[in-house]
């Protein structure tokens, strides 16, 4: 009964609306205990021949009564008790979704979606049933029991009602005992359907790649042993969810069978009438829904139990990023670097050290290096995805990043990272993202500074035209200028671009960086980039390499010293050059043509 104790907070309150359900349940089964009385009446009026036409007619009444009053009140116990047990469903979905949004990156290094989505669908659901239906198998239990095994006590024999309850308390120990195998299989089952979600949804995302490389078949393998997982699981759910029906009909069955015996001695004796021991086998028959209901209280019980806790897991799970502060105001001026040494949490190789630099207020800085340096290390560190040990590592305008309310260190930065993701929404929307309520204008100059309103307006529906999976596809330097616009849109104090301009041409970068340093006058950028023009206008350029800074200085003094960023910088250059040699000499061959 953990679970109810768990969602003592939830009952409490619904207070009311489980009380008036519950209030209703009662009226439900006191309804049902006068057919079964009218019945014993008539046939005793029938053999004892004292029935009258008036009687008879008002035995009708009553019973016509009965069923109205048992259909309103059934009615509203569902309303009730189902829409409360609906309510903790939004509940607990809100809850959980605002854990999802509040999370650091770790948690989703450390979860898959498919998971997560299975316990905001899957496992709610289960929790829910247990507030809903499970509420009302155990009242429904014990008040239409009680009330029919009082009843059969007081007006029928108390001795012969005992004699039928001698099955019972087999019944639920086995019954309890099978909830606890349930639980077990439960939790089995529902870990196998969030692998499975997890599966569909990576197979669904990676349908390009997996399509490229004809592994459609491997793939479809893949997914049917999960599948046949989930299905082996549940299977071993339905063995012992299959034991609950059998046993409980044959404790009703022995029941049955000792209340004939010795009800007909007792009919013979003349301790009472035929129609008694009928009215006492009808009100056995109602028995069968009570006890069923037990053993499916204990069945849903033992899985909102299993549930809920899959759900605490998450709902408990901390953040690793501290979100407590000291400095109200948001920040403001240079930005420092002095770390020491820095490792992402679960991966023990050392990812910075020794990295220490400044960036003045409204200056560029540009990182750059070989591929895992730890260029995006930095950015991540700085917007708080990830925090070092020791809080002075980074500061900014002269106070621990730590020291500032989240929310307003990360509204300093405009940040554009190198896996862009654009919403399943109009091209509008996606620029304005940060304030939907933005003019127009204000959106076209953010993506003319993109350079990317001209492709805008050429497609099929201009800035409303949706895109994603639902509209359509958008080349890699499209999203990523829109990702830019995106940034732009707010005038950030600091505008980082993550390897942002990977995928446009080197025509169009040069536009894009041009238009940024004329627009953003005193304010900072930084930016990380393999190409060397991104950053060689740069007021100060990080060298990175290995986690630590190898060279620094501006263009000029790094082409000087003849190092990394010199070599890189003239092979790229020269690779520059030829490619737009060969391309004047194709627009020639075509001129000709
Ligand atoms: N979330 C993470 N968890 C564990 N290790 C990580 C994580 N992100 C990066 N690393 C590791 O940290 C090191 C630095 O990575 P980082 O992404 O900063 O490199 P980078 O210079 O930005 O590379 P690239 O130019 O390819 O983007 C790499 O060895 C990488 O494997």
């Amino acid at each position: 009964m953990k679970v109810f104790k768990d969602l003592g907070w939830f009952f409490r309150q619904e207070k009311s609306s489980y009380i008036f359900g519950v209030v209703m349940l009662i009226l439900v089964a006191l309804m049902e205990l006068i057919p079964p009385q009218i019945i014993g009446r008539v046939i005793d009026g029938i053999t004892m021949e004292t029935l009258t036409p008036r009687g008879l007619a008002i035995f009708i009444g009553i019973l016509l009564a009965a069923a109205v009053l048992t259909y309103i009140f059934r009615y509203y116990w569902r309303i009730l008790i189902f829409g409360a047990s609906n309510r903790l469903g939004r509940i607990l979905r809100e809850r959980m979704y605002n854990k999802f949004s509040y999370m650091s990156p770790y948690f989703y290094q450390e979860r898959r979606t498919g998971d997560l989505m299975a316990h905001a669908t899957n496992d709610i659901r289960a929790v829910q049933m247990t507030a809903g239906a499970g509420i009302l198998t155990i009242a429904d239990s014990i008040i239409t029991g009680g009330a029919v095994l009082i009843t059969m006590a007081i007006t029928i024999s108390p001795e012969l009602t005992l004699i039928a309850m001698i099955p019972l308390p087999f019944m639920v120990v086995l019954t309890s005992y099978y909830g606890t195998l349930l639980n077990r299989g439960f939790r089995k089952a529902q870990a196998a359907f969030s692998e499975l979600n997890d599966k569909s949804q990576e197979s669904i995302a990676g349908i390009k790649v997996t399509k490229t490389f004809g592994y459609e078949k491997s793939d479809q393998e893949d997914f049917k042993a999960l599948s046949d997982d989930v299905v082996e699981k549940n299977l071993k759910v339905s063995k012992v969810d299959a034991l609950f029906d059998p046993t409980i009909m044959l404790v009703i069955g022995a029941s049955y069978f000792l209340s004939i015996i010795f009800g007909a001695q007792m009919v013979l004796s003349d301790e009472i009438t035929l129609g008694q021991l009928i009215t006492f086998t009808t009100y056995l028959g109602m028995m069968v829904w009570p006890l069923l209901a037990l053993g499916w209280f204990f069945n849903l019980v033992q899985r909102g139990r299993a549930s809920y806790e899959r759900i605490e897991e998450i709902m408990q799970t901390e953040n690793d990023i501290g979100q407590e502060y000291m400095i109200e105001d948001a920040p403001d001026g240079d930005i420092e670097f002095n770390i020491g040494a820095f490792n992402f949490p679960g991966n023990g190789e050392t990812a910075l050290r020794d990295v220490s630099f400044e960036i003045n207020k409204g200056y560029t800085v540009g990182i750059v290096g070989r591929t895992g340096s730890g260029k995006s290390a930095l950015i991540r560190l700085l917007l708080r995805e990830f925090d070092t040990n020791n809080p002075e590592d980074i500061t900014y305008g002269g106070a621990a990043l730590r020291d500032y309310n989240i929310g307003n260190l990360r509204a300093q930065f405009g940040y554009v990272p190198q896996d862009h993701f654009l919403f399943s929404t109009t091209i509008r929307d996606n620029i304005a993202f940060a304030d939907p309520d933005l003019d127009d204008e204000v959106i076209h100059e953010a993506a003319r500074l993109a350079n990317i309103h001209e492709d805008i307006l050429g497609f099929p529906d201009g800035y409303d035209t949706v895109v994603g999976e639902r509209g359509v596809s958008l080349s890699g330097g499209q999203k990523q200028r829109i990702s830019i616009a995106r940034a732009l849109i707010t005038d950030p104090e600091v505008l980082i671009l993550d390897d942002s301009l990977s995928a446009v041409d080197a025509q169009t970068e040069v536009t894009i960086l041009e238009n940024i340093s004329r627009v953003r006058h005193g304010k900072t950028n930084i930016i990380t980039a393999h190409r060397m023009s991104a950053v060689s206008k740069a007021d100060q350029i990080i060298v990175m390499d290995r986690g630590t800074i190898v060279e620094r200085g501006t263009h000029n003094e790094l082409l000087a010293r003849g190092g990394w960023y010199h070599d890189t910088y003239s092979q790229q250059a020269l690779r520059q050059s030829l490619t737009e040699e060969l391309d004047d000499l194709v627009k020639g061959d075509e001129g000709d043509e």
